[in-house]
């Protein structure tokens, strides 16, 4: 039976209370995280085989993470691929496992996208190794949590650069000779959720994604008649050393996101590769200046003013309904 004694009638107090409360937390059967089991995560490529068959793709940051997985799927579909960062022995040991994997070629390519003059020669290399890229993933990224008081300015300039200012001379760079070129492709932008929202903690790269995401958007409509189509994924939480490591450092974060996001769990590295994979396919040749969020469901989770009452029982819903049917008039 309920033992909640409603001491006030904020709903928020009694929901607080609520989440705090052990013995009945999941009493519901609702946050128990078995939801989970309804949307099971597919690894494998979604896309035909052979859909980036003679198609060149560049993936930034392609050494690691989120970017490996992408390249993963790239080159098992087809694609030659080429991935750049700072770690040419990271990026030289993910080419070789990839590339002996799916059969097809990995290059690897040293280069700090924050820098514009490596960005034009990394662009040079890739133009002698395969040719302009028919697909470029901005992926690359810094982030760490921090109050924004204890920010430096170069700490500020570090996250800002390599987000927005690497994404765009990567842009740029490859836009200008693509068109100079007269051939079309697909960019694509890795953002997050709070792109949108923006978010205290990770101030400079909530700035730096709003920005790419202006970026992508404003050259989705004045590339157009190029041949160029841009978009932005913003993913939710995925497990990866890159990011867990720098905005989850102790572990303490991870139950409370899995909790608020409605899915039940983490999103994989394989599910965001595969609808990148679509999304830089011909397959989606109408699409561009598209923000897609994948994520669970957790931005309408945070978003919600009244997604807390998740945690209220049946029981207590039956008292709460009858303090509401009591009240008459204003
Ligand atoms: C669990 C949540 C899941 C949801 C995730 C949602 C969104 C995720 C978005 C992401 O972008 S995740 C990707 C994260 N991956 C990375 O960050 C990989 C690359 N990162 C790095 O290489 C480094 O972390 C760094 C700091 C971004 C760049 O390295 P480097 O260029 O070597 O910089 P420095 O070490 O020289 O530092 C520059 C500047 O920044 C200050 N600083 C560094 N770390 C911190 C910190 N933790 N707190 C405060 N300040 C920091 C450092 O002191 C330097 O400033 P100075 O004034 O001292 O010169
Ligand atoms: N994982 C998650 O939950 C989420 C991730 N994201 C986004 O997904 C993308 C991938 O992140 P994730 O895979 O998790 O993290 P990783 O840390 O694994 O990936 C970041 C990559 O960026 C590269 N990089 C960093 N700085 C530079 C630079 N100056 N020049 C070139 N490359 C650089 C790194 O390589 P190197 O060190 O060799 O330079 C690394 O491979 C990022 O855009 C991130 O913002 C967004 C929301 C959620």
């Amino acid at each position: 039976t309920c033992q909640v004694h409603f001491e006030s009638s904020n709903w928020k107090s009694l929901s607080i209370k609520r989440l705090t409360d052990s013995r009945l937390h999941g009493s519901t059967g609702l946050r128990s995280g078995s939801q989970a089991n309804f949307f099971p995560p597919l690894e494998d490529a979604m896309l035909p085989s052979g859909s980036f068959n003679n198609r060149m793709a560049l993936i930034t940051g392609g050494g690691t993470g989120l970017g490996r997985a992408m390249t993963a799927t790239l080159s098992q579909l087809g694609a030659q691929c080429i991935i750049a960062s700072r770690k040419l022995d990271v990026l030289q040991r993910t080419a070789e496992e990839i590339s002996s994997q799916t059969g097809n070629k990995v290059h690897a390519v040293q280069c700090d996208v924050r820098d514009p003059q490596a960005v034009s020669q990394c662009v040079d290399q890739i133009e002698a190794l395969t040719g302009l890229p028919d697909v470029i993933i901005n992926n690359a990224a810094g982030n760490f949590v921090c109050p924004s008081e204890r920010l430096s300015p170069n700490a500020w300039k570090t996250i800002t650069d390599i987000v927005l200012n690497g994404t765009a001379f990567v842009t740029l760079e490859l836009g200008k000779r693509l068109i100079q070129n007269q051939k079309g492709a697909s960019f694509l932008a890795i953002t997050t959720i709070y792109a949108e929202s923006g978010s205290g903690f990770v101030v400079p790269s909530a700035s730096a994604k709003a920005g790419v995401e202006a970026l992508y958007k404003s050259l989705a409509a004045e590339w157009g008649r190029y041949g160029h189509r841009f978009n932005i994924i913003q993913p939710g939480p995925i497990r990866t050393k890159g990011a867990f490591s720098r905005l989850d450092p102790t572990g303490a974060f991870e139950k409370a996101m899995i909790d608020r996001i409605p899915t039940g769990r983490l999103g994989t590295p394989a599910e965001i590769a595969n609808l990148a994979a679509y999304v830089s396919s011909n397959y989606a040749s109408w699409m561009s200046g598209a923000v897609i969020r994948f994520d669970g469901g957790e931005y309408v989770s945070l978003a919600g003013e009244f997604n807390e009452l998740r945690s209220v029982t049946p029981d207590q819903w039956k008292l709460l309904e009858a303090m509401i049917r009591k009240t008459k008039g204003s």
